[in-house]
């Protein structure tokens, strides 16, 4: 059976590739390589494409009849979102309408979405429950928010079915090595720690040490993408299956500051990282935890790779082959 993964040769739709692959399942990646690598997609066929252009996703969906779409292809660097912020609503936004439409004109009708943690905001309530209101705090939340009222709109008059699935923060790397994260420029804390570690540039700088959290720098809940991609494998099943459309949080339901990421850094690469104490970033939340209760009762999803030594030994172990360090 096909399944159509928009974004599939970026990080997570990578993982998803891999992990559909070995459930029996044929990924066809469609991806524009805006950020994603050719080198990343090894499971199936790559249509280079963009999702705002419906002749493309025409041509894809007769050729290829998939029997679903996973959505992870987006603009996702918040910063640049701010600075940009037509870029995102037209690439997030304009994009994922026009895929639901070509999925409505090829009689497609189950779609897995990339949402995020980023739709809440700054939460009155931790950890955050998927009834929680959302009121992002940047364009990037913003786009991911407007995409979720489209789907609920659409799914209403429609045959449309949809899981969208609010990650946390996706880390880690595919257990043997194959696959990481390949971000440019790259944004993401374990990442830059580890980049740090290894004397790659100069000292990570590390934003904000004055929030209220046990050591003044921000929490987050680090989910590892191969328990992503179990959840998006679990979704796309019920989905499949004739179930209805749902939404639920991606995370562990544990809170981690940067300072505990860093110091597990240093653990697992027995190295220092160098660390320049740095002002806030804007848009950063103090506190970002889900609660996962959904995800467990819906999904079964109980993640089996998130501890946070083995989401740093595949980072670790990715990176060090990509940067050529010795064993
Ligand atoms: N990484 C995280 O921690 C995280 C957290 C929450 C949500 N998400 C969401 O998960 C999804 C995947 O994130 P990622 O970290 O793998 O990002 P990524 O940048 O590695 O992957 C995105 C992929 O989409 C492709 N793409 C972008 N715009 C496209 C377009 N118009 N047409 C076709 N392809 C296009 C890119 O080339 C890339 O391969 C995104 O939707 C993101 O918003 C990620
Ligand atoms: O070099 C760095 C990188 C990050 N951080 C800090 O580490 C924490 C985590 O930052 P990440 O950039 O790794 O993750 P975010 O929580 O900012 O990002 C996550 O949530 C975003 C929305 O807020 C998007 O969904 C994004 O894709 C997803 O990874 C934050 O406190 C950040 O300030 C640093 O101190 N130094």
């Amino acid at each position: 059976m096909k399944i159509l993964v928009c974004g599939g040769a970026g990080y997570i739709g990578a993982h998803m590739c891999k992990a559909l692959a070995a459930e029996g399942y044929e990924p066809v990646v469609f991806d524009n390589l805006s950020s994603g690598h050719r080198h990343a997609v090894k499971w199936g066929p790559l249509v280079v494409g963009d999702i705002r252009d419906r002749r493309a996703l025409d041509d894809c969906f007769a050729a290829h009849r998939p029997a679903a779409v996973i959505q992870f292809a987006a603009s996702i660097e918040v910063g640049e979102g701010e600075a940009n912020p037509l870029k995102f609503w037209n690439n997030n936004v304009g994009g994922t309408v026009t895929l639901l439409e070509a999925m409505a004109g090829a009689g497609v009708t189950a779609l897995v979405f990339s949402s995020t943690c980023a739709t809440y905001g700054i939460p009155d309530r931790m950890p955050i429950g998927e009834s929680e209101p959302q009121r992002p705090f940047s364009v990037y939340g913003e786009t991911k928010l407007a995409v979720e009222k489209a789907l609920a709109a659409t799914a209403k008059i429609s045959p449309l079915r949809y899981a969208s699935l609010r990650y946390f923060n996706a880390a880690g790397a595919s257990p043997d090595g194959e696959i990481g994260e390949e971000h440019n420029p790259e944004t993401h804390l374990i990442p830059n720690a580890l980049k740090a570690a290894a004397g790659i540039g100069s000292a990570m700088k590390l934003f904000g040490t004055d929030y209220d959290t046990p050591d003044g720098t921000c929490v987050r809940d680090y989910i590892h993408v191969m328990d992503l991609a179990a959840a998006h494998l679990a979704a796309l099943r019920l989905l499949l299956d004739g179930a209805d459309s749902f939404i639920c949080n991606l995370g562990t339901g544990t809170g981690l500051t940067v300072r505990e990421i860093l110091s597990t850094v240093e653990a697992v690469t027995g190295r220092p990282v160098p660390v320049e104490e740095s002002p806030r970033r804007p848009g950063d939340v103090p506190r970002l935890v889900a609660d996962p209760s959904f995800a467990q009762e819906h999904l079964g999803f109980f993640p089996q790779y998130s501890d946070v030594g083995t989401v740093i030994r595949d980072a670790w172990n990715f990176h060090k082959t990509r940067w050529s360090l010795a064993p």
